[in-house]
């Protein structure tokens, strides 16, 4: 058996080495789930050859980072020790998924998580449903209502052209209060965290939150209006989905106004924008992103030389 040393704090500890962790995080580098189980295979069965049935995990690091350059493909060994960077470092990752109805921030939301191995993710509609109880419909109208729809709330002259528009941003700027707090919360107790759903637009939140190095925005959008139509019946078509599709269908005019919003407001506040189209395009986008913003750089010598000088 190979076992594994680490340290948290001063306190030092030792578990048996476990392909299907190996495996969960080599599957970052988008290997896919039995491929990274079978490099983890491969990654045990070469420590074995060598005679290694004790490593610390920072030299496990490296000996993957070589194995994967060696024997699987130098990109991936880029990616899996940028990740690390990632995951070692001391504040959490906050990623902002925006977007508007149906073009998918749920699904890739949670695809993102499964990717990521991360535990936490909340979705706007979820922190609106909880300010409806606490904030009156007398009160605030527009919260009460979907953010396509929410111009019919409005009780004050409008201001712009567009109605539409404008109930979308008083709808967003109520709702976005609780994502704030949720991202505040997430920073106060170091909780990594993806925040999805049609309030995440560029230009809303707070400046010194989204400011932070650790902090990440997208706005998915789906170009084609035929495509992003006939997501809605992708969504419905499962028994248990309670939205109904003439409800998105008879606004769908609408709610394109409101993609049309988010991608002025993401190219004015210079943010990135993803045509969700295929899954994994989308993903790898996203992964990429992350990574390469967060995973400082890539340099295998210089972990190898810190861990000598430990
Ligand atoms: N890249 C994609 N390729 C194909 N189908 C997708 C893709 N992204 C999402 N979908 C499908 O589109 C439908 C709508 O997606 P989803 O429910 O995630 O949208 P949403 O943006 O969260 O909508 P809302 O904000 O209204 O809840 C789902 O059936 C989902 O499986
Ligand atoms: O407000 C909206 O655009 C959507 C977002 O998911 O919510 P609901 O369908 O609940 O109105």
């Amino acid at each position: 058996m190979i076992m594994i040393k680490g340290a948290v704090g001063k306190k030092k500890y030792k578990e048996p080495f476990s392909k299907g962790i190996m495996a969960r995080s080599l599957y970052i580098t988008d290997l896919g789930y039995d491929k990274s189980y079978e490099i983890a295979t491969c990654i045990e069965n070469k420590l074995l050859e060598e005679n290694i049935s004790e490593i610390s995990i920072e030299d496990l690091a490296i000996f993957v980072t070589n194995y994967l350059k060696n024997y699987v493909d130098p990109v991936l060994a880029e990616k899996y020790i940028k990740w690390r960077n990632v995951r070692k470092s001391k504040e959490p990752l906050i990623i902002l998924i925006g977007g508007a109805s149906g073009v998918g921030t749920s699904s890739m939301a949670f695809e993102l998580a499964s990717r990521l191995g991360l535990k936490n993710l909340i979705s706007t509609d979820m922190i609106r449903e909880v300010m409806r109880k606490i904030v009156s419909q007398e009160l605030s109208p527009v919260i009460h209502k979907s953010s396509f729809n929410a111009y019919e709330s409005i009780r004050t002259p409008l201001l712009g052209p567009d109605p539409v528009v404008e109930g979308f941003i008083s709808h967003v700027d109520v709702v976005n209060v609780g994502v704030e707090a949720v991202i505040e919360r997430a920073l106060k107790e170091g909780i990594s965290i993806i925040i999805e759903g049609v309030h995440i637009v560029p230009g809303f939140i707070k400046e010194d939150l989204i400011r932070k190095s650790n902090v990440i925005l997208f706005t998915l959008i789906v170009r084609d209006e035929n495509t992003h139509k006939s997501r809605f019946y992708s969504r419905c078509r499962q028994p248990w989905v309670k939205r109904s599709l003439d409800n998105y269908l008879s606004n769908f005019h609408l709610i394109r106004k409101t993609q049309s919003f988010m991608i002025d407001q993401a190219i004015k506040h210079n943010s990135k924008i993803i045509d969700n189209v295929d899954v994994t395009y989308t993903i790898d986008i996203m992964v990429n992103d992350i990574i390469e913003k967060y995973g400082g750089s890539y340099d295998v010598k210089q972990e190898s030389k810190r861990n000598n000088d430990n």
